[in-house]
Parts: C-alpha cells; structure tokens; sequence
C-alpha cells in the first residue's frame, strides 16, 4: 500500500483563474495576518507609481474606456494598487467595463507580429510571450499598462532559497518547487520551438526570468471561466484586490454583448457589496483556493482555518496482487490508481477517503470481498470497518505517513507562533486598515 504526500498538481496551470496584481520591487516582506497576509513580499512598480497610474489612466480614457464619472479609478492601496471607489457605489453596480480591444487574450496575439509562430503553443504560453516581447519593446502601445504593472508579486515561485527555507516540510514548498521546474522545462521548450528559429521577432534575448515574471502576471491577475475566454488580461479590471469578507463569487464580472458585432463585447465589472466613496472595491478572488494555492497564485494567506488545506495522495500499488480488481472497484466509483484527498482542519474527512483507504489496504482474510460477486456492493461495505486488521492497517499506515510529514518541518507551530509574536511585539507588524496586519518594511 503506498500512501504518497503530495500536493494537487492542479496547484498550478491550467486552471488559470480570476485574477489581477501588480506591484514593485520595494524589497521589503511584508505579512498581514487578520483578514489576510502577505506571506513574502517585494512590491515595486517598475516607474514612480503615482506617475505611472496618472498615464495608464489618461491612456484608458483615450481609449474612450474611462469617463469623468467613472465610478471607481486606480489608486495606492496596501495591497499595492487597487480600485477605489469615487463614489458610493451600490451593491451589483457596474464599476467599469472594459472593450475587447483591450484585453490581452490567445485572440490579440493570434492578431499581432508574433501570431504566427504562437499559434502551436499553450494559450498562456502564448500570452507570456506576447506581454514579454511588448515590455521590451521601447515603443510597446501597451506601454502605459506595461508600466503598472508590478515587476514581481509575493507568489512564492519569487521568493528567495532563504525564504524558502522557512517552508521547509510543507506541500506550500514542494508545489512551488514543483512549479518551478514546470516553468524551466516550459521556457526551453519556447526557447528551442520559438524564440531561437525567429529571433527576429524577438530581438532582445528573452530569459527565464522575463518566462517567470510573465507566469507571475498571468498566474495573479489573469480572468478566466469567462463564456468562451480561458485566459485574459483585462487592463484596470486586473487591479481589482481581494477581500476574504466577501463570500461570493457570483456575478462580480461576465462579459457583455457580443452578437453580430464582436467589438461592442466588453468585460464588466460589478461591486458585490455595496462601497462608500473613497474605499476600495473589492471582490472575492475563489473560495474554493487553498492557503497554499493563494500563496502560489497571489502571493497571500487568509487566516480562515477553512482554507488550510492539506492533500493527501493515496495511491494503489501496481505491485498490489489485487491491483486490478481494486483499480475497478475505484473507477466504478468515480476514483483511479490514485486519488487526492483535501484534509481541513477541524472539519470532516472527505467522504471517499476512508472507503478507499480502505479498499487500497484490502488483503488476507478480507479479500474476498473482491470478488466479483461484491462489486456492485462493496463500496457500501468499504464505508464501514471491514475488519479490525484492516482498520489497524490503514491507522497505522496514515499514522507514519503523517510523521514522516512532519519531521520534514524544522519548527513547531507553537515555535512559528512564538515567532510571530516577537515579531508584533518588536513593531515588525503594524496593523493595516483593509487587510489586517502588515510587517513593516
Ligand atoms: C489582481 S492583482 C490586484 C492588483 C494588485 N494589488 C496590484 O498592485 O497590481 C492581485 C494581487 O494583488 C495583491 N492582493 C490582492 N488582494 C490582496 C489581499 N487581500 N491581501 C494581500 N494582497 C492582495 C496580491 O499581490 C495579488 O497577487
């Protein structure tokens, strides 16, 4: 019976959902801990930020995107950049909404110089080249949006082997190591398919760290589960911050129009909750993230229990004498060779795993169970103990997997915590009106 600890690899790409940072290198950590927390830091616009807003700004009303009476516009928040409200705006109210010609999608770069050699690749392959080769392009149109948006963001695929060394034992650092290895692979292939046989098009030599910022971007502020829209940028929508109080993630943007006339198709935005002039629009990014997921995606924590998430990877042997009978009884019930299980803190297993931790340490006397007379009922006899040995397996099984885990890790939580403590007692973390506490640069 192998029991693997591994994280999701949904964990990164595909699912690329909503999203939207920015940021500056300001190389300075900063943690929020109360309603959110940046785990690491490092913000920093690539120009003066309040310059660089002022022209994006003038830019998307040129465009004919912003009016006078926007209802919300850009502005320095502790997240970074965000929206903020120059209005009340009422719950459900649309607070921008931006034209197609200005999302930055597979579709703009079919349409641009690099198109043709692109059409191959991943969608968001694709797209990172095109926001690479626009930034190292001196007369880029999209300069202006280029400009805000950060040089990198708090993801931990950012942070340095120093910082990582404080994940040490956790999933948090296997997926970013992991992701890591996904981008280097990525890039040499890009490299070899695309960037070396057409340098024309690429004239400035693209390096793996333009490949990891333009991931980052991706990774943080691209929409996506939009009708007919894996992946895209929309700029100003992508400045919008997240807030844990907001629980739904309904109806915060779609797109509109479309039809005959494609171009009238804009994205909008709507505040899910109502917001006094002068405060943040905010919304609800996904419910359904884990902390890790969040630290890898945007580069922070929430502090809800809820989304301390552990995966659990439970695997049938091929060695298993029974590996195909129990491989069946798994695929009849909606599982494979190997299944993830999320574990939460405080809350109730996932109903599946104990049946097929059960079924996976299946054997001896019990065996019989297999047969194929059982099939159809087995999973209703794997929702109870089978037998106490089978019960003393898994229990012991489960028991060493969890102390291998944890001996991958070099503190105690009450050692973080204690941590965390001097470094608020020291005037390391100060609060923050928004989002909680933030550590003081
Ligand atoms: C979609 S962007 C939003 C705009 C971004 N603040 C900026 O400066 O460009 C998402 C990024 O904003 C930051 N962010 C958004 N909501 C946050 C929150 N509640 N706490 C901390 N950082 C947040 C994170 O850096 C995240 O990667």
């Amino acid at each position: 019976m192998a029991i693997l600890f591994t994280l999701s690899s949904s964990a990164f790409l595909p699912p690329l959902k909503p999203i939207t940072p920015f940021s500056s290198l300001v190389k300075s950590r900063t943690l929020l801990v109360k309603r959110s927390i940046f785990i690491s830091s490092s913000l920093q616009q690539s120009t003066e930020p309040a310059v660089s807003l002022q022209t994006f700004w003038k830019w998307l009303g040129d465009q004919g995107v912003v009016l006078k009476k926007s209802p919300a516009r850009p502005g320095v928040v502790p997240e970074g950049l965000g929206l903020i409200a120059e209005r009340d705006i009422a719950k459900n109210e649309v607070v921008l909404e931006i034209p197609k010609k200005l999302w930055i999608n597979p579709d703009a770069v079919a349409a641009s110089d690099i198109g043709s050699v692109c059409s191959g690749l991943k969608p968001w392959v694709s797209v990172a080249l095109f926001l690479i080769r626009e930034k190292l392009k001196e007369d880029s149109t999209w300069r202006p949006y280029l400009d805000i948006l950060p040089e990198s963001t708090n993801s931990t695929i950012y942070w340095s082997e120093e910082e990582l060394a404080e994940l040490q034992g956790s999933q948090l650092l296997r997926t970013t190591l992991g992701a890591k290895e996904f981008l280097q692979r990525e890039f040499l292939k890009v490299e070899e398919e695309v960037l070396v046989p057409h340098k024309e098009l690429f004239p400035s030599p693209v390096t793996l760290d333009d490949f990891m910022w333009a991931f980052g971007i991706l990774r943080s502020r691209a929409f996506s589960r939009l009708r007919g829209q894996n992946l895209v940028l929309i700029p100003l929508a992508d400045l919008i911050n997240h807030s844990p109080d907001i629980t739904t993630e309904d109806y915060a943007y779609e797109i509109k129009g479309g039809g005959l006339f494609s171009r009238d198709i804009l994205f909008s935005l709507r505040s899910p909750i109502s917001v006094k002039a002068g405060e943040q629009v905010l919304i609800q990014y996904d419910l359904n993230k884990s902390n890790a997921e969040l630290a890898l995606d945007y580069g922070f924590i929430e502090r809800k229990s809820a989304r301390n998430v552990y995966t659990l990877t439970l695997q049938i042997s091929e060695s298993d004498p029974f590996f195909g009978d129990k491989l069946d009884i798994a695929e009849t019930n909606g599982l494979g060779e190997t299944a993830e299980f999320d574990i939460v803190l405080g809350s109730a297993l996932p109903p599946a795993m104990l049946p097929y931790l059960r079924l996976v340490a299946l054997g001896g006397a019990d065996a019989f169970l297999l047969e194929s007379i059982f099939r159809n009922t087995i999973w209703g006899h794997l929702e109870m103990p089978i037998s106490r040995a089978n019960e003393e397996l898994i229990c012991r099984v489960v028991q060493d997997a969890c102390k291998s885990a944890l001996s991958g890790y070099h503190t105690t939580i009450e050692e973080q915590q204690c941590f965390l403590h001097k470094l608020y007692a020291r005037g390391y973390l100060k609060e923050n009106p928004h989002t909680g506490f933030r550590m003081k640069s």
